[in-house]
């Protein structure tokens, strides 16, 4: 284990002081020592005795504390003369020690252990009575002796139960105190016989597993008492047979004899009393911790009843949730339906259902899948997951076209039959649950691993897609500033891990994005030899910086790496199967395009970004040159590009004016420019190229010139080029005064076929800069006169606009400027204006106001309104 004996830093719920809510904080683990076992926690459950400690109720809470004591998770490491669990075993923690070795242990009269109930009392360890839980040198109390809501804990290793590993841990968390307590609460302390009348106050997880236990123990009456009536119906489920509230009676209703189980705990200072001789004349007063249990010999034994279908678990589950949401976990606590919330700790969920829905996507989108099933007749079945998401998306065609596909072969399984499901699904040969794997995102596929033991290597298989996506993180490190130093191993080590890992001897497609500079370069050299020797045909490789542009120090893929010169394993034909390459902020030189170009013979997409070091790019017309398309975006010394190529569809080019050689490129009917020369480029092109006037679609982001106001200036006098073919014109502008309307207009006219216009307005929204020089770009009269005459033309073809971020907060001109487009196009048929920033409408760090959103929006309606045209208008 790469952790062991080393402090883990992982994320945990720390309660600070009472009744605040917990905070996901940093915590450090230090190493298991002589007798201890650290545990990665999986998932965690929360039960009342929780909620009663962060409560301040507890005369032994002590605060900074973790709290959580019902939980399952994989050994990490194990401490000095641990013997009876290693790493990698399957475990629940158990907050009730069994050392058998104690005289308590050895009495054969109790669960209650001796060993280690001093310190864990204490919020500490045995060995030394310090915590393992800090957090920036700040010692954090554990809980319990278990102090389950932290990805990784310590615990003793007598509070450790091995269960099987095919266990679910979702489920069996639950095996770590509420259900055990309820079910030997009635068999091992008041040892319910048959024929027993039972009465349970409390209808919450304890109370349920009560009457379940009861029902096996052969009670003839089991009697709900509770304060809520509605619980009631799902307590029939358990074995409750009748049901009294305290609320609908003012007197005493039944008086007898017999045992009371005290299980509920009750804050310091409160007692309960009786008169003894209410005792003298039979009745006896027990209490029960964990049920009367021993912790590491039964927990296991629990397990297994558990898989033979002996008694309940899933049953008490009604919430899943994530660790960022368990503040709302204790919550939901006080809520009547609400039984057992399972907290995944690490990372998200991934159930069967995932799976199912997946299954049933890929059967209906890919053929493969249902060749497969074709192929094997003894695969007689189809899962159908009638979830409620799914059928919103599909509704019941799916049903009659899986009836189609698979004629009478496929028997579907319906929701009343859901319960067999994870059966069905554990009949299904590997190959099929690895090519639905292929269907989750890598870390949904990994999670399965959890599953249970059949599942636990499977995800290594998938020669689909290896994305290693952290854009949440990207996003965090931008906004939240959060520390690069600590985010950057940590991604690279997720690579390297998951990349140790994989089986399949191929690999569709390799997306690797973040922030990692040169000091990386080992590692990423390794990701790209990985790639190479899994023959991947889509390779994708970003190391943006924090902002989405060039780090001080980008990484450099050297042309030795490709040429076997570092690692020597790469064979001669490595990348032959490229067909999509992407480098992004890798700095590449002339050297290692020309490979790519040269050794690639089945690339079609090349797409450079942002390299230093790219200064010549030529692409010449070969035998069995396949490249489509080709984008060199942000290098900032590139001097030539130089393109002959009959297949060449679409180019893409941001950067320095220069001079662009095209011969040969009869197919070429895409281009984008970006960047702050775009209306130059755009303008030269037909000198640039020759072949403008073909060009069907035309992107152009101008809006990078934003300081470049000499645009703007000239915006009148500007020349458009000749578009005579365009069919669909996409553009991008910083729309910071009226005059920006001018030139896209222009380029409408100036485009007869045009079918489809797009326009990308960008706000500069808190720069009051920019606010001031709107002033000095306040139109004049004989400027709003030209203006208007700019738009004052009709359009035979378009037939769709689009308009992202039409804001009129701004502008006032503009606003009406544009939606005047509407009348321009009188063959117009649909219309979308979104409101919002275009890259900042999916952020939460949008800053422009919602009232502000809201009154475009207004707007925009009243507009429509007045329009008489029937069109399909969207606004966002
Ligand atoms: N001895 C041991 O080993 C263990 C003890 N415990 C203790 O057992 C108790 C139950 O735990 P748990 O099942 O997790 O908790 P739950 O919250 O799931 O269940 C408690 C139930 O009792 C109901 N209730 C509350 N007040 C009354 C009342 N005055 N009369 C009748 N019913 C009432 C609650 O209703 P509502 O939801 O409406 O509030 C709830 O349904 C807790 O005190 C917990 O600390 C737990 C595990 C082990
Ligand atoms: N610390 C409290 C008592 C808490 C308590 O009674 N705990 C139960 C388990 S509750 C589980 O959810 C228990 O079994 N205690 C036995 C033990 O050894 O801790 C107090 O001081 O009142």
């Amino acid at each position: 284990m790469a952790t062991q004996g080393q402090v883990i830093t992982c994320k945990a719920a720390v309660a600070w002081e009472p009744n605040k809510p917990l905070v996901i904080e940093d915590v450090q683990v230090a190493p298991p020592q002589a007798g201890e076992v650290r545990i990665k926690i999986l998932f965690t459950a929360l039960c009342h005795t929780d909620a009663y400690t962060w409560g301040g109720k507890d005369p032994e809470g002590l605060f900074p504390c973790i709290l959580g004591h019902e939980a399952a998770g994989i050994v990490e490491s194990v401490g000095e003369g641990v013997t009876e669990v290693q790493a990698g075993d399957h475990v629940i923690p158990c907050y009730q020690a069994e050392c058998r070795e104690c005289k308590f242990c050895k009495s054969g009269k109790t669960n209650l252990c001796g060993k280690v109930r001093v310190a864990t009392g204490a919020g500490v360890m045995m060995n030394d009575r310090q915590s393992r839980f800090s957090i920036n040198g700040k010692p954090i109390f554990h809980f319990m002796g278990t102090s389950t809501f932290s990805q990784y804990t310590v615990v003793h290793d007598v509070s450790v139960a091995k269960i099987n590993p095919q266990a679910p841990l979702d489920k069996v968390c639950l095996l770590g105190c509420g259900v055990p307590t309820g079910l030997g609460a009635v068999w091992n302390t008041a040892k319910v016989e048959p024929g027993s009348i039972v009465a349970i106050f409390g209808l919450g997880t304890v109370g349920l597993a009560v009457a379940e236990g009861a029902k096996s123990a052969g009670a003839s009456r089991v009697i709900g008492i509770d304060i809520d009536s509605k619980k009631y119906d799902t307590a029939k489920h358990f074995g409750v047979t009748e049901f009294v509230n305290p609320k609908d009676h003012d007197k005493p209703i039944q008086q007898g004899w017999g045992t009371s189980v005290i299980v509920g705990v009750a804050a310091s200072g409160q007692e309960i009393s009786t008169r003894p001789f209410q005792l003298v004349t039979g009745r006896v007063w027990k209490g029960t911790a964990f049920g009367g249990f021993k912790s590491r010999t039964q927990v296991p034994w629990l397990v297994e009843k558990y898989l033979k279908k002996e008694i309940k678990v899933d049953e008490y589950i009604t919430h899943n949730m994530k660790l960022g949401e368990i503040n709302e976990a204790f919550h939901l606590m006080h809520e009547g339906g609400c039984l057992r919330r399972v907290v995944a700790i690490l990372g998200g969920w991934v159930s069967l259902d995932t799976i199912q829905r997946s299954l049933l996507w890929c059967a209906m989108t890919r053929n493969e899948l249902s060749e497969f099933y074709r192929c094997r007749r003894g695969l007689k079945f189809i899962l159908v997951p009638s979830l409620s998401p799914f059928r919103t998306i599909i509704g019941g065609r799916a049903w009659m076209f899986l009836v189609e596909r698979w004629k009478c072969s496929v028997p579907v399984v319906r929701q009343s039959q859901a319960h067999i499901l994870p059966h069905l699904i554990s009949k299904l040969p590997d190959d099929i649950l690895v090519l639905v794997l292929n269907f989750l995102s890598l870390r949904d596929s990994a999670r399965t691993s959890l599953l249970s033991r059949r599942w636990k290597n499977l995800w290594t298989l998938i020669s689909g897609t290896l994305e290693f996506d952290a854009s949440k993180t990207m996003e965090d490190m931008r906004w939240l500033r959060k520390e690069r130093s600590f985010e950057r191993p940590r991604y690279a080590n997720w690579v390297n891990r998951v990349m140790g890992k994989h089986r399949s001897l191929k690999l569709e497609e390799l997306k690797i994005c973040f922030d990692l500079d040169n000091s990386y370069c080992l590692d990423i050299n390794k990701w790209v030899e990985f790639a190479a020797v899994k023959e991947v045909k889509k390779l994708d490789l970003g190391f943006p910086g924090r902002w989405g542009g060039m780090l001080r120090n980008p990484y450099c893929l050297h042309i030795s790496v490709l040429c076997n010169k570092i690692w020597g394993k790469l064979r001669s034909d490595a990348f032959c199967s490229l067909t999509d390459l992407n480098l992004s902020f890798v700095d590449v030189n002339d050297d290692v395009v020309e490979y790519f170009l040269d050794k690639c013979h089945n690339l079609v997409n090349l797409c450079i970004k942002g390299s230093n070091s790219l200064i010549k790019v030529e692409v010449s017309e070969c035998e069995g040159f396949n490249l489509k398309s080709l984008k060199i975006l942000e290098c900032p010394l590139i001097k030539v590009v130089k393109i002959s190529t009959p297949n060449l569809v679409s180019f893409g080019y941001d950067g320095p004016l220069i001079d662009m050689p095209f011969n040969k490129v009869p197919n070429l009917s895409e281009v984008y420019f970006g960047g702050n020369n775009t209306i130059s480029l755009a303008n030269r092109s037909k000198e640039l190229f020759g072949y403008f006037s073909m060009l069907k679609i035309l992107k152009l982001d101008m809006s990078s010139s934003v300081y470049n106001f000499n645009h703007v200036a000239r915006a009148f006098d500007t020349q458009v080029p000749e578009l005579s073919n365009l069919e669909q014109l996409e553009l991008s502008i910083m729309a910071y005064c009226d005059q920006c309307i001018i030139w896209p207009c222009l380029m409408i006219k100036a485009a007869p076929l045009l079918h489809r216009f797009s326009m990308k307005m960008m706000f500069k929204c808190t720069d009051q800069d920019l606010y001031d020089r709107d002033d000095q770009l306040l139109l004049n009269e004989d400027q709003i006169r030209k203006l208007r005459e700019a738009v004052l033309f009709t359009h035979q073809s378009v037939k769709e606009v689009e308009l992202y971020g039409f804001s009129d907060h701004r502008n006032i001109h503009m606003a009406e400027l544009w939606l005047r487009l509407v009348d321009i196009a009188v063959s117009l048929e649909k219309v979308t204006i979104d409101v919002r920033h275009p890259c900042l409408k999916e952020s939460p760090w949008l800053n422009v106001k919602t009232q502000e959103l809201d009154k475009a929006r207004e707007r925009v309606r009243l507009f429509v309104q007045k329009h008489s045209k029937p069109i399909d208008i969207l606004v966002l």
